[in-house]
């Protein structure tokens, strides 16, 4: 039997970082919702006692490194499962972009997973063992627009998706290590986007309050290391977009914008400056 499931990567449309924890990890506010971009992951079970990884994507690690086998690897675990597992990954998700991809593909495995061997798991089930592989896991789990606390394990789905519009994606050609921004921010500089009005927005269906409250206390400081992301952003609002924010650690920055014609534009406009730009729609969930 074959599973197959869909890995979409995550925006933060907020993201507060709110005080630095004793074991080193920062409790979060985060709004988050899922865009239509995704992997596309199938599982098969084997007979023998193997993790079989394989992709499309020639950089990717298929070994301990990959989330996808770090995933099975506990599940097999807490479960006792003997049989092995065959997963073929096509990556659509641009890899360390501040997109969650590799935890949106740990989380399609949890699903899958739950599907191929029926252990009956619930989200919660999910979410609970899911943290060592990352801490975005438990939200792409659920998928869907939430409240997230916590370093990320507390989700909050909200009543309503975000108000139908276009996401632009722009990701300019470098990486941003997320232990290191964690590391390096300091705690005094950054700056609070307000979570409980970005709810508000939400869950009044106020797309002009939504772009007013957009924002990432990780901003500032990405922004200053690698100056092309302020530049992106600067770029998104000159093109037309509503509102634009870098999405988690970055270096990716998106832009809202009500209209398909208008995101148009800001991507061509920013076409010649980044090779990734994509537009997408918020999924409607
Ligand atoms: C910034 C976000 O993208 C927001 O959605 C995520 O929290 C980061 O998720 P990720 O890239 O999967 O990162 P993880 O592998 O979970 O964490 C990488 C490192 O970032 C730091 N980290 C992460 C999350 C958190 N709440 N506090 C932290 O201090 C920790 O040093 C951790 O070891
Ligand atoms: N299945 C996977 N897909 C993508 N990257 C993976 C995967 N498994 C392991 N990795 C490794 O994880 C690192 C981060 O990749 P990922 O695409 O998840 O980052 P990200 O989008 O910045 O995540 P986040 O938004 O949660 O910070 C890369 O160096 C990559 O080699």
């Amino acid at each position: 039997m074959e599973i197959i499931e869909k890995a979409s990567a995550k925006i933060n449309l907020g993201l507060d970082v709110l005080y630095k924890r004793d074991d080193g990890y920062h409790e979060l506010e985060m709004i988050m919702a899922s865009v239509d971009l995704s992997d596309y992951l199938t599982f098969t079970a084997l007979d023998e006692d193997k993790i079989v990884i394989t992709t499309d994507n020639g950089f990717l690690p298929v070994d301990g490194k990959n989330n996808i086998y770090q995933t099975i690897e506990i599940i097999k675990q807490h479960y006792a499962i003997t049989k092995g597992v065959h997963v073929d990954l096509k990556k659509r998700i641009p890899v360390a972009a501040g997109l969650g991809g590799g935890s949106s593909d740990a989380a399609a495995t949890f699903r899958g997973l739950n599907r191929l061997f029926e252990l009956n798991m619930t989200y919660e089930d999910m979410a609970a063992l899911s943290i060592p592989v990352g801490t975005d896991v438990p939200y792409c789990i659920y998928s869907r627009t939430a409240l997230v606390k916590g370093v990320g394990e507390k989700v909050i789905p909200l009543a309503r998706p975000i108000p139908q519009c276009w996401v632009v994606l722009v990701k300019p050609k470098l990486s941003v290590s997320t232990p290191k921004v964690f590391a390096r921010l300091s705690l005094d500089d950054v700056t609070h986007p307000r979570i409980d009005k970005l709810q508000e927005a939400i869950e009044t269906n106020d797309y002009d309050m939504l772009t007013r409250y957009l924002g990432n206390s990780l901003e500032t400081y990405t922004m200053k290391k690698h100056p092309v992301v302020r530049q992106i952003k600067e770029k998104m609002l000159q093109f037309g977009a509503d509102a634009a924010v870098m999405s988690g650690s970055g270096p990716t920055v998106f832009a809202l914008c009500r209209k398909q014609s208008r995101a148009q534009r800001v991507a061509n406009g920013l076409k010649g400056f980044c090779e990734e730009v994509y537009v997408v729609r918020t999924l409607n969930q």
